[in-house]
Order: C-alpha cells, then sequence, then structure tokens
C-alpha cells in the first residue's frame, strides 16, 4: 500500500482575545525572523492591527500586504515581497488565509491562521481555493502550523458569516454521498475515517442548528471547533473530497455566473439541499436546519437571480471534471435543472 502524509497544525489556539498573544505564540513556534502580516480590507483594523502590535511586542519586524482576491496572481505579488520573510501569518476571511497558505507553500515558508470569522472550512486545512484562468482550483498547500481563533473577533463579525461557515459544513452531507459514490463507481480512493469525522461534524452542527445565535461566544467557538474538525478530515483525506462534492461544484459554478456571487458557504447550503434530492435523501432536514441558522435556502436569498442558479445547475458537472458526484459526465439538462429548482424551493 502507498505511504500516506497527513498533515495537521502543531497549535491551536481557540479562545476571546487570543490574538493579542499572536507574538508570543509565534515565538513559542521557534519563530524570531521578520514577518509578513496578509489581510484584507475589512480586516486590517478587526484584526491585523492588533496581531502586528503583538509582534511587534515580542520584537518581530512586521511587514503588511493588503489583498482583495484569491487569485493565482495574488498569490504571486504576495511571494514577491517574501526577501528575508520566514513567516506569514494571514489574517482574515477564507480568500486571505487561502492566499496567505498557497504564498507560503509556494515559497517553502511557513503560515499561521488566523481567521476573523468562521466562515469556511479552510482555517486549518492543508488546501487552498485559488482561481486562476480556469476557475477555481484546489490546491495542495501546507497546512497552517498553527491557527489562532480569536472568538471574540468572531462573535462580532457579520452573523451571516457565521451561518456560511454552518452551511459549509452541512454540505459535507452531500459531499460524502458523492464521495461513496464516485468510490462506488469510479474506484476513486475513499477513507472511512474521514468521511466518518466529516459526517460527524455535520451532525453536529445540524443538532446545534437552533442554539447557535448572533454575538454569542459559545457559537462562535461551537462554529471554529466543527470548522477546524470539517479542516482535519481534509488532512486525513488528503483532498476537499469529505468537504466539498458537487454542492460545491454548483457554488463555483455561481462565481463564475452570477453578477454578485454570495457567500461561499451560503451558496454550498442551497447546492445541498439541491443535490441531496439529486441523491434520493431528505433535503427538507437540510433546507430547514439551513432556515434555523439564518443561511439562505432559496435564490431570492442568495440575492441571486433564479436564472444563474439554472445555468449554475447545468454548468456544475464541467467544474473539476475529474472529480465524480451525482451530476455525472453529463451533467442536468436545463428541464432537469428546472424542475430540481422548482421543486426544492429554491426558485
Ligand atoms: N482552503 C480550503 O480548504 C477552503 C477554502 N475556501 C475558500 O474560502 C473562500 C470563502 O471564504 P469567506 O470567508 O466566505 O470569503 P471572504 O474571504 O471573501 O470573506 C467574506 C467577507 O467577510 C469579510 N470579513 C471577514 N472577517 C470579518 C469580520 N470579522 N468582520 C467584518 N467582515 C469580515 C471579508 O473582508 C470579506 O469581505 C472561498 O474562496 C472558498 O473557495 C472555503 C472552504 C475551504
Ligand atoms: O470549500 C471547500 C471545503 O469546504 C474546499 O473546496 P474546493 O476543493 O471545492 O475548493
Ligand atoms: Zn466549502
Amino acid at each position: 500500500m502507498d505511504s500516506k502524509k497527513i498533515q495537521m497544525p502543531r497549535e491551536v489556539h481557540i479562545g476571546a482575545d487570543v490574538i493579542d498573544n499572536t507574538g508570543s505564540i509565534c515565538k513559542d513556534l521557534r519563530f524570531y525572523d521578520d514577518v509578513l502580516v496578509v489581510t484584507g480590507p475589512n480586516t486590517l483594523k478587526i484584526g491585523a492591527d492588533k496581531a502586528i502590535e503583538s509582534l511587534e511586542d515580542e520584537d518581530f519586524a512586521v511587514d503588511l500586504s493588503k489583498i482583495n482576491d484569491a487569485t493565482s496572481k495574488t498569490v504571486e505579488k504576495i511571494e514577491d515581497k517574501l526577501n528575508n520573510i520566514s513567516l506569514i501569518v494571514g489574517v482574515g476571511g477564507g480568500k486571505v488565509i487561502d492566499v496567505a497558505k498557497m504564498a507560503a507553500t509556494n515559497a517553502g515558508i511557513y503560515f499561521v491562521s488566523v481567521p476573523t470569522a468562521a466562515s469556511h472550512d479552510g482555517i486549518a486545512s492543508p488546501l487552498a481555493s485559488i482561481k486562476n484562468n480556469k476557475g477555481s482550483v484546489s490546491m495542495t498547500a501546507q497546512a497552517p502550523i498553527g491557527v489562532i481563533a480569536d472568538t471574540n473577533i468572531i462573535r462580532n463579525a457579520p452573523f451571516r458569516l457565521l451561518s456560511a461557515g454552518c452551511a459549509d459544513i452541512v454540505s459535507n452531507y452531500t459531499a460524502i454521498k458523492d464521495w461513496q459514490l464516485a468510490n462506488r463507481l469510479q474506484n476513486d480512493s475513499y477513507s472511512e475515517s474521514a468521511a466518518a469525522l466529516s459526517l460527524m461534524t455535520a451532525k453536529l452542527i445540524m443538532k446545534s442548528s437552533k442554539s447557535i445565535k448572533k454575538g454569542l461566544e459559545e457559537s462562535a467557538r461551537l462554529v471554529v471547533k466543527s470548522l477546524f474538525s470539517s479542516g482535519m478530515a481534509i488532512s486525513i483525506a488528503g483532498s476537499s473530497r469529505p468537504a466539498s462534492g458537487s454542492e460545491h461544484k454548483f457554488s463555483h459554478a455561481l462565481d463564475k455566473i452570477a453578477k454578485k456571487p454570495a457567500l461561499h458557504g451560503e451558496q454550498c447550503g442551497v447546492g445541498t439541499i439541491m443535490m441531496m434530492s439529486l441523491h434520493g435523501g431528505d433535503w427538507e432536514v437540510i433546507k430547514n436546519a439551513l432556515h434555523d441558522m439564518n443561511a439562505p435556502t432559496n435564490a431570492y436569498e442568495l440575492g441571486i437571480d433564479p436564472d444563474d442558479i439554472i445555468e449554475a445547475l447545468i454548468m456544475a458537472h464541467k467544474i473539476r471534471p475529474e472529480r465524480y458526484t451525482i451530476l455525472g459526465d453529463r451533467g442536468l439538462s436545463r428541464d432537469a435543472a428546472k424542475k430540481l429548482a422548482i421543486k426544492t424551493g429554491v426558485i
């Protein structure tokens, strides 16, 4: 049997105001050289400033880069700034984390993940979703050496981001169904332990759907822990298969088609409702749970044109065609797509 490599973070810090310990955590991780902090336009004041202050208090020389997207060009721009830098600290949402992770991987240096929102399960995973001229690509990267999730920042982020994180976890249900199908039909490699962890995480978040509340530290903590364990399922599998199937293809297609896409997790949640129906599963349970989490369940709540939903359903199978799912090789016909979206109340 082939050998297997599993990458996990070395230290994970979850709690109120842990961002103020960024400097000492990086020292404990044996870093002492120059550090590059990567952040986004909204997250500089919310998080990066605090991380920089803490790093400077511990005598790190800190450089700063602000980014707006997660494209391969932006990754290259960050790589160009890495002279004498031995560590990148990414402070922000999923796009910031992915760019910082990918640039550090390409440069052969380390990366610390400081999520400011619990909106996606890439906070600790060894993958980065980067856009190039072919669309979104799931790229192998180094797992962060450390994760610093400040639940005070995360609980005060717009509630929509937390709901999106829950929906990204709910999508594990259809991702696992797709993975099992690919294993049966295409002999794709499958990991029982990764699938079990992914499903357990999705069940836990579904069970808590009514108790996840705006502004509560306990809710922020629960969602961060769940995103972390979903990320660990990705680590064990060595691919995003336990957390990304047909529903993610639908979301990636919407990112290409919609004038103003919604959040990643929100789109994946709506995709899960429809893909669960295609799998013959209980899509109404998924829909009700998403509703309880305040996540969108239809085109109107996503702020997306119903015609774009149909186009994305028709296009979805062409995204990452090597990843076999319930959409098969030919995907949905226009009539089937329309029927599915109407039946599930998405349009
Ligand atoms: N590498 C992986 O394994 C995974 C990667 N992803 C990727 O992550 C991205 C989605 O991440 P998102 O965080 O949904 O999108 P995002 O990075 O675009 O962030 C959404 C918005 O929230 C803002 N924001 C973040 N924290 C905030 C705070 N505390 N207060 C106010 N605003 C705040 C950001 O500035 C941004 O405007 C996608 O590109 C997706 O493909 C998603 C799942 C897994
Ligand atoms: O979003 C992810 C898991 O939630 C990762 O997915 P992709 O591999 O589809 O980019
Ligand atoms: Zn996702």
